[in-house]
């Protein structure tokens, strides 16, 4: 467990159950962040780490001493000035070692006992999860000593992948993917904004398991709420919005068997139709029946109002209006990656909040019957299983939900669709096998209640001090000096809490397009565009710069 040649220090000072300080043997080697063992009065091994190293020479340490009063004091000690001085690190203690796990430290620990680094072993213990787990890097100063995190653990209480821009969000949510589907089988799904996974490869299997679903707009599930939404109509035209409705209601109604841009088709020639008749005639839901009403000229503007939205959706997104089903085309023990990249936000918000919201339906349905079947064997529930089964294969077996840019669908202070579907599922996914991972490179634009409930944070470089405030406001495991760590975190560097998770540590990730397997190497989007060398192409092709004013 321990080796003598490990000797690294003394503990003196005061020395209490959480911290003491350590003397450093000037022939050690101590950097912040190392992981140190000791024995506190129980002779109990207590690990710790680092948290600050500090020179002293007790020659020169009085207060009282000035520039000038040094300047004779070095000068009168000469050489021997070295011999007083000293190296002392201070240490956090994480807690007590026993076995491969880490309990909490009640006893102070002993002056004068020896400090030694921890051997390799005993972290390797310590980090090794119980169950299935898969491996994202390893400890910062320990490259032998690989981090995993525990897949039960990550996917059930979710997880969220926080840094700026650039710091490699999208690179460790690779690695993360890699080992849940190739190591795992797992399914998960990447909502992708920006396109970041379009290209994605994995070192085994390469495109094999990789399912590239365009974000399309499947309208005729919509309602008139969401269709409003979708045709930008603001949410304050009450009078715009309740035409809409009916207009809308009556082509659902005469049109079962339509989808796609053909119903928006549809729906605009029926309120041409109203403003040629002066005359409404709509199918009304609740009586069933159809009820018709005279069109007052004060309202044409307004119907002509809402053609005009129709004619610049169908503009704009009818190449992303479809009859496809979204969540029917997942595909289990696959990356799913809904190519949202064309659309602009207003958009995916409503995919994102219809996709969600009938991923999680399918799920709570698949699990409630299936509880019930175990427990009663009745036909009528194994119907219902198979019924969803068949509709989307995906659905039988639980599934991860990665959502990139989530600060988009689930912004602070603004109540949507998405945000609501994506905060049930924080709060409930457990239970009905739904995991949800956020990755963001603004938290502090995150709903605070969704980011709360993300267990488990992989928490890469963050300067911004809002965004550290709030990120520390939101995870109970994170400790203060913890935090102060992520400003200096350089890329690709993170630190990991939460129950995926034994001890909270400081892991690089492993760069994902450096993972080897049978299919070469991980590929993602991702690459910053390289400006300097797409402008000496320009330069290249003589664009010829003169401009005549
Ligand atoms: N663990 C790592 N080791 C080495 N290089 C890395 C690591 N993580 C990321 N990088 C590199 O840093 C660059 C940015 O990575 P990445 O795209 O993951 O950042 P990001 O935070 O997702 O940025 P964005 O917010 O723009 O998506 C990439 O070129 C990537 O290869």
């Amino acid at each position: 467990m321990i080796s003598e040649g490990d000797r690294i220090g003394i503990v003196k000072g005061e020395a209490s159950f959480t911290t003491y300080e350590f003397s450093v043997d000037p022939k050690a080697d101590i950097s912040f962040g190392e992981f140190v063992v000791t024995k506190n009065r129980a002779g109990e091994l207590v690990l710790g780490t680092v948290r600050n190293i500090k020179n002293v020479n007790w020659l020169l340490s009085s207060a009282k001493s000035n520039f000038n009063s040094l300047l004779l004091d070095v000068e009168d000690y000469g050489e021997s000035i070295h011999e007083n001085e000293e190296v002392v690190a201070t240490v956090r203690i994480l807690g007590k070692v026993n076995g491969g796990e880490l309990a909490p430290n009640r006893v102070p620990v002993k002056n004068g006992e020896s400090v030694y680094k921890a051997s390799d072993d005993i972290l390797k213990q310590l980090y090794e999860p119980n169950g299935a787990s898969i491996e994202v890097g390893t400890l910062l100063l320990r490259e032998n000593v690989p981090i995993k995190l525990d897949v039960n653990e990550l996917v059930s209480r979710h997880f969220a992948v926080l840094a700026v821009t650039g710091a490699g969000k999208s690179n460790a949510v690779a690695v993360m993917v890699k080992g849940l589907v190739e190591d795992i089988g797992g399914t998960v799904v990447v909502l992708d904004p920006h396109g970041d996974y379009v290209n994605l490869k994995l070192p085994e299997t390469g495109s094999s398991l990789v399912n590239i679903i365009e974000g399309k707009i499947k309208v005729d599930e919509l309602d008139s709420e969401e269709l409003a939404d979708l045709l930008e109509v603001r949410s304050t035209a009450s009078i715009q919005r309740e035409f809409l409705a009916r207009a809308w209601e009556t082509i659902q109604h005469e049109n079962k068997e339509l989808g796609g841009a053909v119903l928006l088709e549809e729906l605009e020639k029926t309120l041409r139709e109203w403003i040629t008749k002066r005359m409404i005639k709509y199918w009304d839901e609740k009586k069933q029946r159809y009820v018709t009403e005279e069109l007052k000229s004060d309202r044409i503007e307004t119907i002509r109002g809402i053609i005009f939205r129709i004619r610049r959706f169908l503009r704009n997104y009818g190449a992303f209006v479809t009859s496809e089903n979204l969540v029917a085309a997942i595909r289990p023990g696959m990356v799913n990656v809904i190519d949202l990249g064309p659309l602009d936000e207003l958009q995916m918000k409503v995919i994102v909040g219809k996709f969600l919201q009938e991923v999680f339906e399918a799920r709570v349905e698949y699990e409630k019957a299936r509880k019930n079947y175990m427990r009663t064997g009745e036909r009528e529930y194994e119907k219902i299983m198979d019924e969803i089964r068949q509709k989307y294969p995906a659905l039988a077996y639980p599934i991860l939900i990665i959502v990139e840019e989530a600060h988009i669908f689930a912004p602070q202070g603004e109540e949507n669709d998405a945000a609501r579907i994506m905060g049930r599922i924080a709060r409930e996914g457990r239970k009905f096998g739904v995991g949800l991972g956020v990755v963001s490179q603004r938290p502090s634009k995150l709903n605070e209640d969704i980011l709360s409930q993300m267990n488990t944070k992989i928490i890469l470089r963050i300067v911004n001090p809002r965004d550290q405030e709030y990120v520390l406001r939101a995870s109970e495991q994170l400790s203060k000096d913890l935090m102060d760590d992520i400003a200096g975190l350089g890329k690709g560097e993170a630190v990991i809490v939460g129950q995926a998770i034994k001890v909270p540590a400081l892991v690089r990730i492993y760069n994902f397009k450096e993972l080897k397997g049978k299919a070469g190497r991980g590929e993602y989007g991702g690459e910053d565009i390289g400006v300097v060398d797409r402008w000496a192409e320009m330069k290249s092709e003589g664009i010829d710069y003169t401009v005549d004013f």
